[in-house]
């Protein structure tokens, strides 16, 4: 047994959101998720967010840990906090991120003109910790999440000497952090980085690029997404450099909170409920229409959505499908925000099929509970899918997924042909291609399945009894960061 296996492991997480304190999408639930799933593995997962407004005002006690006279343009200061029932640094830097909007946009929805630097920053600290500038906590492995940490292990890497190893975990592709290659000095970037083999990406220094060139491990978050990253169509021009690095590349599933998404103990749900008890969902489908200005019809076949509203998403499909998902008097629940142009179809859809469809705009907590417990069945017809939580949130609830095959939604939803029906396993619908048509035929799929009630239930039952939460994930991450660590050290030594 190696020492590693006997003593815990510290893993430094570095992500730029982390539920319950900052979420704008998934990547919040996994960070938030992660350090409590690894303790049972023996690791001590430390995470390093940024100090936006919602983060300084979550932290219940901390301490200075370090300061910095000068981090781009400001004095900044990294607190050991806790918040939101996690053990962090906070890394304070107002001039970076004490403003109003999200972690990313200004309040009209435009790209913060800083973000090189504001995420450059927060790497250039992860380094900083990762060579062992906090003696309270020496990372073993630094783990980076999506490009607003990829430039940790490049740092690490051009810091030279004994360094832990890194992990880049790919959380969707199609962020990747391209910033004008003026600013290389002043991101603290050595001259010979800006190349093909460093940090330059199509005349840009890229960050994303940079952690997936400079990572001993790159792991994404579905086996299927590890697979389609890796062709032309999926690797959104990073498909090359991901096939050159193939060996390293892996695809761990995400797992859900199951604490928090519990229909058996849910605070936002009218009625509570498990597998042996779904009457209960009845009222909640109840208060969901009650609340979404839907028609209260038990017997109406309620079409769930919770969701970014986004071009990787594929809703646009849903809107051209609307006319067919509701011909029978099925009905449409949507929660939502991102894309206006989506928001303003969804809003005149409301018009035109008063009492069937029913839409929030808007990030909220409770609803999107609601909406699990209460609707029937959840849509989730993405273009791509790295892994996908809402399915999972669905499976646990007794909603039926409607997914189209691709990435994670492939991976973790199995589909309920005939085979999969007559061996009791079928846990949702897939389809494929992501077309209209194929969307519309499955939509068929669900409504000739709906009217066979004991069919219906028995695929709740299936999903329900899916394990969906972190168990296997953790132990999954807690091996690669062994070997991780292990590599690390011994290249090294
Ligand atoms: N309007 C709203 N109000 C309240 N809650 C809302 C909401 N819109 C979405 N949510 C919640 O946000 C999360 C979304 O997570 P997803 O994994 O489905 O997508 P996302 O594309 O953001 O994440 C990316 O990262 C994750 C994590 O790795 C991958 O699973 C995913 O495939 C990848 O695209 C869920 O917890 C959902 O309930």
């Amino acid at each position: 047994m190696s020492g590693y296996e006997m003593r815990p492991l510290n893993v430094l997480s570095v992500a730029s959101e982390i539920y319950p304190i900052i979420k704008t999408g998934g990547l919040a639930d996994v960070a938030g998720a992660l350090p409590r799933a690894l303790a049972s593995q023996n690791v001590r997962m430390m995470a390093l967010i940024p100090g936006y407004p919602a983060a300084m005002r979550s932290v219940e006690s901390a301490e200075v840990v370090h300061r910095y006279d000068g981090l781009y343009g400001g004095t900044a200061r990294i607190l050991s906090a806790k918040a939101g029932g996690l053990e962090l640094f906070v890394l304070d830097a107002p001039h970076l991120y004490d403003r109003p909007g999200s972690p990313y946009v200004t309040p009209e929805g435009w790209d913060w003109p800083d973000n090189a630097q504001r995420f450059a920053a927060l790497s250039e600290v992860a380094a900083m910790i990762g060579l062992g500038g906090l003696p309270e906590f020496q990372p073993d492995v630094v783990h980076a999440h999506d490009w607003q940490a990829g430039l940790a292990p490049a740092y690490l890497h051009y810091a030279g000497g004994r360094r832990p190893g890194t992990v880049l975990t790919v959380h969707n592709i199609a962020f990747q952090g391209g910033f004008p290659a003026y600013l290389l000095s002043y991101l603290n970037l050595p001259a010979g980085s800006f190349t093909i083999d460093g940090v330059e990406y199509y005349g840009q220094i890229g960050f994303l690029k940079a952690g997936l060139h400079f990572a001993d491990r790159i792991t994404t978050v579905s086996p299927t997404y590890a697979v389609e990253i890796q062709t032309p169509e999926g690797g959104m021009g990073l498909d090359g450099l991901l096939r050159t690095r193939s060996g390293i590349v892996s695809g761990i599933l995400n797992g859900i909170d199951e604490t928090v998404w519990d229909p058996a103990t849910d605070p936002h749900l009218a009625a509570r409920f498990d597998r042996a008890g779904l009457e209960a969902r009845s009222v909640n489908k109840a208060a969901l229409q009650e609340r979404l200005g839907l028609s209260p019809d038990p017997d109406a076949l309620v079409f769930g959505v919770v969701s970014r509203l986004s071009e990787q998403k594929g809703l646009d499909l849903l809107l051209g499908e609307l006319p067919s998902l509701l011909a029978d008097g099925a009905q449409l629940a949507l929660l939502g925000a991102g894309d206006r142009g989506l928001e303003a179809a969804f809003r005149a859809s409301m018009s035109v099929y008063p009492g069937q469809v029913g839409c929030f705009f808007g990030y909220d907590e409770a609803l999107a509970h609601q909406i699990q417990g209460g609707s029937d069945a959840l849509l989730v017809p993405s273009r791509f899918e790295p892994c996908g939580l809402t399915q999972l949130c669905a499976m646990r609830y007794g909603t039926i997924p409607l997914v189209a095959r691709v990435g994670g939604l492939a991976d973790t939803i199995i589909d309920a042909n005939e085979m999969a029906v007559a061996a009791g396993v079928a846990t949702g619908i897939q389809f494929s291609p992501v077309t209209p048509a194929a969307f519309g035929g499955a939509v068929a799929r669900a409504k000739t399945l709906w009217r066979d009630r004991d069919s219906w239930k028995r695929l709740q039952r299936n999903g329900m009894g899916t394990d969906v939460g972190w168990t296997q994930p953790a132990k999954r991450y807690a091996e690669l960061y062994r070997t991780c660590a292990a590599s690390a050290s011994s290249a090294t030594s």
